[in-house]
């Protein structure tokens, strides 16, 4: 059953369009993650399934319930959605205690005193933290507030759990295992759950799928391996993992398999593409496919290294061949100035020229 739904949802600040358009059917416990740069509309979409800002049109209903609906000029007001939300900086009241944070959202809904308590211990058990209860915020590290404003989200048993980056405050390492138990957290729940991030590797880490952003729009909804694998355009092909963009034109193509006449002439075959003949494309592929290989041969490259850094599993050589310019990642140390480079076909997927991405 679906959990929530927006349909054709726009969101405009003055002419500004910060959301155009966005259809989403989320199932109900799915995990989806709303990923993409910097001002793209991520935080605008959370907040207006929250009720904390308006939208302009299209709907959003969750369950049975219309949240909002721009046709009909329903607003449901943020109290009444029954959402819980964790924004990136805590938003705790530094002036009450742990326990105090967790009975404010309570108090609101006219909880009583006895089940007040019973749900204040039960949130704070779920993010082991029932030991902190009358600690002050300033008394907790980043992560033990972190996961107090988790509790204080999920304290009133939401039907919908939003997070707009609630991690970026903690250093690397507690990041990444506080993603862990996050996701954890959430399964056993089973409460549907929106997330922000910009950071695509904790996007593909967490989510069941993720919707890829760019200036308002989904650019590909899908799962973290469907995006990652057979990303839609060069955009989403960047954004996700790194990708090489090799510039050539389209020679000919048959049965899913393009040849593709590359800068300096190399020919070289790639995987599937709309793209026809003479059409201006690019050829991304992703630094750790490509392989340094002996000769001279089918779908080889020949490249010069420009520089190289040692990344702790993998080398990584910055190269400049064909008329492109790229990175290959690779686990032996490369010597030579000048190199072969085999660009596998399975690997290789064909874009529009126009769709790439700037720098
Ligand atoms: N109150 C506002 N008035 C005018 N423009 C706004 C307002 N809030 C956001 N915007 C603009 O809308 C666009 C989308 O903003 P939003 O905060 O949703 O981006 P985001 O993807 O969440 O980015 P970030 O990752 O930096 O938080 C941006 O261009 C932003 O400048």
């Amino acid at each position: 059953m679906a959990d929530l739904i927006l349909d054709n949802l726009s969101i405009n600040y003055g002419s500004y369009n910060a959301v155009s358009e966005v259809s989403l059917t989320i199932p109900k416990g799915e995990f989806l993650t709303l990923l993409g740069p910097s001002g793209c509309g991520k935080s605008t979409t959370l907040f207006a399934i929250s009720g904390l800002n308006h939208a302009t049109s299209g709907a959003i209903r969750m369950g049975n319930r219309v949240l909002f609906d721009g046709k009909t000029k329903t607003v449901v007001p943020p109290e009444q959605r029954n959402i819980g939300l964790v924004f990136q900086s805590y938003a705790l009241w530094p002036h009450m205690s742990v326990a105090e944070n967790l009975a404010f959202p309570l108090k609101l809904r006219k909880i009583g005193r006895a089940e007040q308590d019973k749900r204040i211990k039960e949130a704070l058990e779920l993010v082991e933290m029932a030991k902190f209860a009358e600690r002050y915020p300033f008394e907790l590290s980043g992560g033990q507030q972190q996961r107090v404003a988790l509790a204080r989200a999920l304290v009133y048993r939401p039907g919908l759990l939003l997070l707009d980056e609630p991690l970026s405050n903690l250093d690397a390492k507690l990041r990444e295992r506080a993603r862990v138990w996050l996701r954890e957290l959430q399964e056993r729940l089973g409460v549907t759950t929106v997330y922000v991030t910009h950071d695509q590797a904790e996007a593909l880490a967490v989510s069941d799928r993720i919707a890829v952003m760019d200036t308002g729009r989904i650019r590909q909804l899908g799962t973290p391996k469907e995006i990652y694998e057979t990303p839609a355009d060069a955009f989403v092909a960047d954004f996700i993992g790194s990708s090489n963009f090799l510039t050539g034109t389209v020679v000919d193509r048959a049965a899913g398999i393009a040849n593709v006449r590359l800068e300096d002439g190399t020919m070289i075959k790639a995987n599937t593409g709309r793209n026809g003949a003479d059409e201006k494309v690019v050829i991304a592929v992703r630094p750790e496919r490509l392989q340094i290989v002996g000769s001279a041969g089918e779908n080889v490259v020949q490249a010069t290294v420009q520089g190289g850094s040692y990344l702790g599993s993998v080398y990584q050589y910055e190269l400049t061949g064909a008329g492109s310019t790229f990175r290959v990642q690779t686990a032996r140390e490369v010597a030579d100035k000048h190199v072969f480079v085999y660009v596998p076909p399975e690997a290789s997927t064909l874009f529009a020229a126009q769709s790439r991405p700037q720098a």
